[in-house]
């Protein structure tokens, strides 16, 4: 009953939904080219060839594979509860063809010859049964409510963590394509939450088809020829459905990059990092321009979809009337040839509109269903690409002694770390990022990479960090590939204090271990390697002048939550670099954020900290890396200079010329 009502419900809704008025009479099909030009690009419409796949046909096709999806599912999600459910329906769908059948016995004594007494008398016994089933029945639909709700919830899991497992461990280059990214957004948003919606809709099918087959077996062993009758009365409603999906799917996906993009805005409108200068640069109107312009354009196609939708749900009803009044003709003339008694044709009024209402539910569910299953569908083709972005070198064996045949580890005690003829090109990008970089750094050395803005340096950082695989080259820990090594091996080996850190909206400490370290204990000591990170990096200071300490809360957003500044916020991303401890410490612009005296102090440490480890130092400020073992200059992707300071110097080029203009900058005294 419960199911009944909520797919009532739905119907109501999805109805309303399709009678919305149509001012405009703008519809999916307007050109995109004239209206949004920049979202015309062919990746917006990249799935325009499935919508000519979507029809009556292919639903019938795709259906039972939606279905198995479902189960396959559900039956992942938790066994009992899926078998439990589907049993219960079954069980339930059984007592209404009892019922059913009951209501001819009663019929049937009820319009008998005798008595009135009597015959009510004789209806008894059949009432009674029509009695328990009707209850037998009710208690089973609620049984079966209440497990497919329990398990709902656990396929939302289920589907959640798969995808943000691929998401997070599929290569970071993935991330860079925007056709990913589209996909992924069409994943998360409405895929995923497709996946319980598809299980419940599965659910609805299996206890549309059950009572349909109830009222198509009633109406069967009443009268053969009363079963094709009940049938056509499906094929309006089941067309009508089937082109309302697809119309709006079709919608969808052609609005799939305005959502993006509206997405995009609507954040750069609401999030306190952007506030400030959307204010100072007067974005304001601009932003509200631009959100209005896809808002629009959004608003346009769906009023279409429901100009459209409505003409469908017009002639569905139109030809559902027609065909249930044919039936009823049809019934009038086999009572008046005398080819059915009136108890049967009684009963087979009732049958025909349990049927009706069984076959209503069951087309919408079915539609429900096959549309749900096309968002599902797109959640599990993303799934599959993220998963299959997955280096297969990506993770260590899950358990074991050690690597599994054929794999290496990195030397926890390396001489030297060898980049060899490295070509990197960005996918989309014409031009190669890196082109054939060589360089070397010994354990225990400070290596600096300078260049212009734009010449490789994060690139090649990357690739040393393993974030990035190399189209070609190599970077070797001694005589070991980072290619040969599982990637979260070489991460656990490798600290990055990145150009662009995460302020983690978590405590300090946090901010500090990423998860690494133990939680302290309330009124413990602190951990030790989180003071010495802090001291190295001058965190320190920053953690002392917050009201809690180290457990204070580094997000705004939420009460008693503190803002740091620029500076303070590199200092803790340093003393997170500082606390992983690793052997390879790459420091991508450490000091762009802090005050002379902090940066003077970082680059000492930096250099205490290389006793014993390696560090890859990347800054524009050149008065720091005078003092590096080694300097690598990069131009247009390629290692031009090498050197030490003196020797790079004397050399007379481009870190001849960035070096002397810092310094006539401050010399002049007029610098900045
Ligand atoms: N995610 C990306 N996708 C495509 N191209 C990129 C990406 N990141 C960087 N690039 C390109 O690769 C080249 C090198 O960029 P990289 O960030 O390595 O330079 P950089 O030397 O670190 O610059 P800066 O000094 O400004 O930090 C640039 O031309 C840049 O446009």
């Amino acid at each position: 009953m419960g199911a009944r009502l909520r797919i009532a419900g739905r119907f109501l809704l999805f109805a309303r939904r399709r009678r919305r008025p149509d001012p405009t009479g703008a519809g999916p099909d307007d050109p995109f080219e004239s209206q949004l030009p920049e979202l015309s690009a062919h990746v917006w419409h990249a799935r325009d060839g499935e919508l000519a796949e979507t029809g009556m046909g292919t639903m019938a096709r795709r259906l039972p594979a939606v279905i198995a999806q479902a189960a396959g599912l559900a039956w992942r999600a938790n066994r009992a509860d899926t078998a439990a459910t589907i049993s219960l329906n079954l069980a339930a769908g059984l007592f209404t063809a009892f019922g059913l059948l009951a209501t001819t016995g009663v019929l049937t004594a009820l319009f008998s010859a005798g008595p009135t007494p009597g015959r009510v008398r004789d209806a008894l016994p059949s009432l009674a049964l029509v009695a328990g089933s009707v209850a037998l029945r009710s208690g089973l639909q609620a049984a079966a409510g209440w497990t497919q709700a329990r398990l709902e919830p656990q396929v939302q899991r289920l589907v959640e963590l798969r995808l943000y497992e691929a998401t997070t461990a599929a290569d970071l280059t993935a991330l860079d394509d925007s056709a990913f990214l589209d996909d992924l957004q069409r994943a998360e948003t409405r895929g995923m939450n497709a996946a319980p919606q598809v299980v419940q809709h599965a659910v609805d099918v299996l206890t549309g088809a059950v009572g349909m087959i109830a009222a198509a077996g009633t109406l069967g062993v009443l009268h053969p020829l009363l079963l094709p009758l009940l049938l056509l009365t499906a094929v309006p409603e089941g067309w009508a459905s089937v082109r309302g999906a697809r119309m709006r799917y079709a919608t969808m996906l052609a609005l799939v990059g305005v959502a993006r993009r509206k997405w995009i805005l609507s954040n750069l409108m609401t999030e306190r990092r952007h506030a400030a200068e959307v204010r100072a640069f007067t974005m304001r109107p601009f932003l509200l321009g631009e959100y209005d312009r896809f808002a629009a354009h959004q608003r346009r196609v769906e009023l279409g979809l429901a100009r459209r939708q409505t003409y469908v749900k017009i002639t569905g009803d139109a030809l559902k009337g027609v065909a249930t009044a044919g039936v009823y003709v049809a019934l009038g003339v086999m009572l008046w040839r005398g080819w059915v008694p009136l108890a049967v044709a009684g009963t087979a009024v009732l049958a025909i509109r349990s049927g009706q209402t069984s076959l209503v539910n069951l087309v919408f569910a079915v539609n429900q269903c096959y549309e749900e299953g096309l968002y599902f569908g797109d959640y599990l083709a993303f799934c599959d690409t993220a998963e299959a972005r997955i280096p297969r070198r990506a993770l260590s064996p899950p358990s074991g002694p050690g690597p599994r045949a054929g794999r290496r580890v990195l030397p926890a005690a390396f001489d030297r770390i060898r980049v060899r003829d490295v070509t990197f090109t960005y996918p989309g990008s014409d031009a190669p990022s890196l082109n054939g970089v060589s360089l070397e750094m010994r354990r225990g050395e400070v290596v600096a990479l300078v260049g212009e803005n734009g010449s490789g340096k994060t690139t090649l950082s990357r690739i040393m960090a393993g974030l990035y695989d190399p189209d070609g080259g190599e970077v070797r820990w001694d005589d070991v590939s980072l290619a040969d090594v599982p990637q979260d091996e070489v991460w656990s080996r490798v600290a990055v204090i990145a150009q662009e850190y995460t302020h983690w909206p978590m405590t300090a400490r946090q901010n500090i271990t990423m998860g690494r370290g133990p939680e302290r204990r309330a009124g413990g000591p602190e951990d030790p390697a989180v003071l010495a990170a802090a001291r190295a990096s001058g965190a320190d200071e920053v953690v002392a002048d917050l009201a809690r300490g180290y457990d204070t809360l580094l997000d705004r957003r939420f009460r008693g939550g503190a803002e740091l500044s620029g500076g303070q916020w590199q200092r803790l991303a340093v003393a997170r670099g500082f606390y992983r401890d690793a052997p390879l410490l790459i420091c991508d612009e450490p000091t762009a954020s802090l005050d002379a005296r902090a940066e003077h102090l970082l680059f000492d440490r930096i250099r205490d900290h290389a006793a014993g480890r390696t560090v890859l130092l990347i800054t524009h400020r050149l008065a720091s890396v005078r003092y590096a073992d080694r300097i690598y200059v990069l131009e247009h992707g390629k290692v031009t200079e090498e050197g030490d300071h003196d020797a790079l110097m004397a050399a007379g080029g481009l870190y001849a010329d960035l070096y002397s203009l810092q310094a006539a900058a401050y010399r002049s005294g007029d610098g900045v």
